[in-house]
């Protein structure tokens, strides 16, 4: 439990220079920890001195520039063998003598602070030893309770509020508290708590945000900041970042646009990261890039914490991400991976092609998504006894889901046929707002859509479709709820005797049809998984339980695997190698369920198979760089995840 403060300095603290090989870690707001102006001051309250605490100080110095000031508290982890590529943060080792450095010191939070720490509070879990030792008599009540007891009182208490709204706020402010005790409680209760702290309650939490915002949870970058940037990722407590979540809030979920209030994003899929996927808390940034909003209820709302102005595009807009992308780069280097978020099709598309072979990226939405939905689809063969390559696709909604999951598809399609990737998009279809994408419409869609302009009349309703293209599988990614309807489904029902149809829009207000619609207007025959969670069906006396098909089951291990193997660039080879993973893990148990998705009780054991197949891919390919490859990489991946346990403090 060591913190590193920026004007601390203990005059006695044996300097280490390069040398320092312990793992060094910690830190948050200044607030919470007291600073040491001098060796005078050593006793002020809430810190405790070496002496004090019989801890061992390590005092570094730190490189510092004037126009390169660290942040306030930063935190290092110099052991952390899950690469990152962060190796002297400190500058210690390249220093040189007329460079300005800012004298470095360590201290212990300890007493009413440490209870103010999340990384460290253990609330009424100190032991009594703890007590004596961290000046904490007096500021608990005298019962000491296991971490297991804290679980079980939480959730008792998250289950006592009605309004899913009022859990997702219990839920943040748990984080804010204690962040073992969050992330214990969400990865034990995993299935009940993720669509609390997810999809659907975190679209509400975005619409309120501005009403809810207590403290900030990630950065902030607005067009205020242009020029700064790198200066304002300094202002975050943590230096050895791994994996940002960033979002501009223009699509989020099926929401629309929600400005700077779409932070909830970045910040639900991070603590997934850590839950799901084992990367540790501190590691985790969420990004909000504030360019406006055209979101005209937002700009009319006292409460909207935002830039009250329309979106910047063009030049700016691209200025500001540019600005942007460099600074992470320059600031957590080559190795930080950048997932994009929920940003509209029009800067999506372009922003990943664009920073794909300079950046260590993904766009969660196109590739996370379609790497789930593939998985499904692999598992479903065994439900409907066709291969990928015997089905016929149509897609409600062609936009980053849409064809995102198309051209996976396809290129899947293409690798296990050896045929080319024009032919097998033959196979799939696709509908917007407009109707069928058809070759007379070509010259007026955007990019992303003319692969899927095959011959064919133009057909402008979705029931239409089915009847014409004769789909095996349908898959909603429109975003807009309700548009799987009863014809629709009939339909499908009509045509196949297991029909599969995913309902992927989020949050459940926007899925294309519920689970009971589904399994009801197909007679209990249709194969279905949705976006967001579904409670299990009945019909006609058997119970039919949904999947959620989400690509939540793909992006932390996805990301566990590039970041241990110390990856430079992302692959479609890794997306295909994720889905399969994934696809391995579904039992007999759940196919006899009817589920194509194994459940997310298990999903650490799933994340650490599909970040060792990415890893695997990654050194096949050349683009890792951790050397050398660790033999098994199952157990390596299982041994890179961060544990909510709580550590004993001497
Ligand atoms: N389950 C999961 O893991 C994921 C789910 N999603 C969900 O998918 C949805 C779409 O996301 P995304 O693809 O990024 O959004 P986009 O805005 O990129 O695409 C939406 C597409 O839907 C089309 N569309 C909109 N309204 C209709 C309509 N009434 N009838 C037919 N087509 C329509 C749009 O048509 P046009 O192009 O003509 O405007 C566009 O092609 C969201 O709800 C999102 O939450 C997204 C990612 C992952
Ligand atoms: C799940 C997700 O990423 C979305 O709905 O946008
Ligand atoms: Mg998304």
């Amino acid at each position: 439990m060591i913190s590193l403060n920026r004007t601390s300095l203990l005059s006695n603290s044996g300097v280490n220079g390069s040398g320092i090989n312990a793992r060094r870690q910690r830190c948050r707001p200044p607030a919470y920890v007291k600073v040491l102006a001098s060796r005078s001051n050593q006793d002020q309250k809430g810190i405790a001195t070496s002496e004090r605490s019989g801890s061992a100080l390590v005092e570094s110095t730190l490189k510092e520039t004037k126009d390169h000031a660290p942040s306030s508290c930063v935190s290092v982890d110099l052991d952390s063998t899950v690469g990152g590529g962060v190796k002297d943060v400190y500058g210690e080792d390249s220093a040189t003598e007329d460079q300005l450095v800012t004298p470095w010191a360590v201290s212990v939070a300890s007493g009413y602070n440490l209870l103010r720490y999340p990384h460290h509070n253990k609330g009424l879990a100190f032991s009594e030893k703890e007590r004596d030792a961290h000046y904490l008599r007096g500021l608990l009540p005298p019962t000491v309770v296991s971490h297991d007891l804290q679980v079980k009182k939480m959730m008792h208490n998250i289950r006592q509020y009605q309004v899913p709204l009022q859990k997702y706020m219990a839920m943040m402010d748990l984080q804010e508290m204690n962040e073992r005790l969050f992330y214990k409680l969400l990865i034990d209760n995993v299935e009940e708590l993720l669509p609390v702290v997810y999809t659907p309650t975190v679209g509400e939490a975005c619409q309120k945000y501005g009403s809810i915002f207590r403290r900030p949870q990630g950065l902030f970058i607005s067009l205020k900041e242009k020029g700064r940037i790198l200066e304002v990722l300094k202002n975050w407590p943590e230096r050895s970042i791994q994996v940002i979540v960033v979002t501009d809030g223009e699509r989020i979920l099926g929401l629309g646009d929600l400005g700077c209030q779409g932070m909830g994003i970045p910040v639900g899929k991070l603590s997934l990261y850590t839950a799901l996927g084992g990367v540790r808390p501190s590691a985790c940034l969420p990004v909000t890039i504030d360019v406006g909003t055209n979101n005209e209820n937002l700009l009319n709302d006292e409460f909207y914490i935002g830039l009250r102005q329309r979106r910047a595009t063009g030049q700016e807009y691209a200025e500001l991400l540019h600005e942007f992308m460099t600074a992470v780069k320059q600031i957590y280097g080559e190795k930080v991976l950048i997932q994009f978020e929920d940003f509209a099709n029009h800067n999506a598309f372009d922003l990943l092609e664009k920073y794909g072979t300079t950046h260590l990226v993904f766009n969660d939405d196109i590739q996370g998504t379609a790497s789930v939905v593939l998985a499904g689809l692999v598992a479903a063969q065994k439900l409907a006894g066709r291969t990928l390559a015997d089905h016929r696709f149509l897609f409600l909604g062609a936009g980053e889901a849409g064809t995102g999951i198309a051209g996976l598809i396809a290129l899947e399609v293409s690798k296990q046929t050896g045929a080319p990737l024009e032919e097998t998009r033959k196979n799939i279809w696709l509908v917007d707002s407009k109707g069928l994408i058809v070759s007379s419409r070509k010259e007026s869609l955007q990019h992303f859509k003319k692969p899927w302009a095959h011959e064919h009349e133009p057909i402008k309703e979705l029931v239409d479709a089915v009847k014409s293209i004769k789909p095996t599988v349908l898959i909603g990614t429109s975003g807009v709820g309700g548009t799987f309807t009863k014809e629709v489904v009939e339909a499908m029902a009509a045509l196949n005797e297991k029909p599969i149809i995913l309902s992927l829009s989020n949050p459940t207000s926007q899925s294309e049809c519920t689970a009971e619609e589904a399994y009801t207007w197909s007679q209990g025959r249709a194969i279905f998984a949705s976006g967001s969670p579904f409670a299990p069906v009945e019909y006609e006396g058997k119970v039919y339980v949904p999947g959620q098909a989400n690509n939540a089951y793909i992006f932390p291990g996805l990301g566990l695997g590039l970041i241990m193997s110390g990856a430079i660039r992302v692959h479609d080879d890794m997306l295909l190698a994720a889905s399969e993973a994934l696809a391995a893990q579904v039992t007999q148990e759940n196919y006899d369920k009817g589920l194509i998705y194994p459940p997310f009780a298990n999903i650490r054991k799933i994340s650490a198979h599909i970040a060792a197949d990415v890893a695997t891919k990654a050194y096949e390919l050349g683009l890792a760089t951790r050397v050398p490859r660790p033999d098994d990489l199952v157990k390596y991946a299982e041994s890179c995840m961060y544990s909510p346990a709580y550590r004993n403090y001497r």
